[in-house]
């Protein structure tokens, strides 16, 4: 093995034994006839990559598709079924949660027996402890039985240890999605202090800008295949594409991203280079606008009615067809209907865009305030609430609030409101250049000056 390289993945496929009942497995143990009682599976699929000493790259891939098979074959936690993997130096791995723990054993015992599997001897690990016990953060619990842990406390002693052996490969599998964000912080700010001292990462992830910021390498993996391996962006872009593409488009996608890879287009950051990935871009084709029926709310959360009730909330396009897998930049209108089983005063409706994780991005009310808003509205009567936007959104997926504001006789409040009551998704582009979450339209310039 070539001495700047760390990780050689030649040829690697894995196949598990799936059996449709306990009792396969039990009579396969039994079996002498060479009769089969199990369906083979294969995670992984002839995969092959190398990865030099020093870089960072990030394996994505939909759910399933073989990324943590491959991780664990590389730290020697799984057999491969056929090919080799080869390694060179000492690796610190990340996976399963509180994989390596034993969970009868305090923390910091825990840590003594990690650091040893890790190849540091008592002594060494007596001269990190406090560093490692300082990382963690998790007090007193670290004489507590790990079993007595939460996840965010196991995945913070864990990453303490990891990153306090001075791993020459470190492998993180998903991990850091369980910590708190602060921590989160704090072990991306100590990846990147491991990147520049030279160690190799790798690490799978399904956060596309985490892979951009962190990356210098990506591959994609799909239904146990190698896809693609390139430039972060480029790669990120196609595993948009594939995670957001319609069922009926799922095959063209993926053979449109293989068939690039096997032209063997190898994407770098490089400006020369960028215009090749242009081309391998194009080929895949642009999504356009649609419906997707299995892109539902599942948390929706309706708030007491007073008499008032919202229905029918969803998103049509400017031909008035309905639609929930956006295009960037496109004006869409969000419609629900208001039925009024009751008289109300000064009602007024509103709107609210909300991230995955809740945040408000941004909405609007039909009134400002209450002389604005609609005086008076009958009992019976039904409206129809329509609010124009412009999706002003990077890819990702998207939440809508519904409400109605009003007075039935006891003051203003909300005579309905929906909370989550839409899902959209916006669909990647392949010419995106905007980061973070709203698109607000920059355009980059810039003067080089000589002396
Ligand atoms: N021990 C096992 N026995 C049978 N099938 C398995 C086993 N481990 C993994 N698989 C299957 O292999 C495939 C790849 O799994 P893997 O966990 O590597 O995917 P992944 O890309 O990491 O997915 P995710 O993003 O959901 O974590 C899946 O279909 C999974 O069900």
């Amino acid at each position: 093995m070539c001495s700047d390289v760390a990780i050689v993945v030649k040829n690697l496929s894995k196949s598990f034994h799936i059996y449709d009942k306990p009792r396969d497995r039990l009579l396969q143990m039994l079996s002498c006839s060479g009769r089969k009682f199990y369906r083979e599976f294969l995670a992984l699929r002839d995969v092959s990559f190398s990865i030099e000493k020093g870089e960072t790259v990030g394996i994505v891939g939909r759910n399933g598709s073989g990324k943590s098979t491959l991780l664990q074959i590389i730290c020697g936690t799984l057999t491969p079924s056929a090919g080799e993997v080869r390694t060179n130096g000492r690796i610190a791995a990340l996976l399963e949660l509180g994989s390596g723990f034993n969970p009868d054993f305090s923390g910091r015992e825990n840590v003594y027996m990690n650091a040893a599997v890790l190849g540091l001897s008592k002594e060494e690990t007596d001269a990190r402890f406090a560093e490692i016990e300082a990382f963690a953060e998790i007090g007193d619990f670290i004489d507590q039985p790990v079993k007595t842990y939460s996840s965010g406390m196991m995945v913070r002693l864990a990453f303490a240890v990891a990153i306090n052996v001075d791993p020459q490969i470190l492998i993180v599998d998903e991990a850091l999605s369980v910590g708190d964000e602060l921590f989160q912080r704090k072990c991306f700010a100590r990846i990147e202090a491991i990147k520049a001292s030279g160690a190799t990462i790798l690490f799978v992830s399904h956060a596309g800008s985490t892979v951009i910021e962190l990356c210098d390498r990506a591959i994609l993996m799909d239904g146990g295949d190698k896809l693609a391996e390139g430039a972060p962006k480029s790669i990120i872009g196609k595993y948009q594409k594939l995670l957001y593409a319609p069922a009926d488009k799922v095959e063209a996608i993926r053979a449109a991203i293989s068939g690039d890879s096997h032209r063997e287009i190898i994407e770098t950051d490089s400006p020369a280079l960028l215009m090749e990935s242009k081309v391998a871009k194009d080929v895949t084709p642009e999504l356009e606008e649609f419906y997707d029926p299995n892109l539902q709310s599942q948390s929706v959360l309706a708030y007491e009615s007073h008499g008032v009730l919202i229905e029918s909330p969803k998103i049509l396009n400017l031909a008035g067809k309905v639609v929930n897998c956006l295009k960037r930049g496109q004006t869409y209108r969000y419609t629900y209907q208001v039925s009024f089983a009751i008289g109300a005063t000064g009602v007024r409706f509103g709107m609210m865009i909300k991230t995955l994780a809740g945040v408000e991005l941004g909405g609007a009310t039909s009134a400002v305030s209450l002389q604005d808003a609609v005086p008076y509205v009958d009992k019976g009567s039904t409206m129809q609430v329509e609010f124009a936007f412009q999706c002003n959104l990077n890819p990702g997926t998207y939440f809508l609030n519904a409400g109605v504001l009003g007075s039935t006789g006891q003051g203003e409040t909300y005579l309905h409101r929906l909370l989550d009551a839409c899902l959209f998704r916006v669909l990647p582009t392949a010419d995106q250049t905007a980061t973070g979450v709203v698109d607000f339209k920059c355009v980059p310039d810039f003067i080089i000056s000589t002396n």
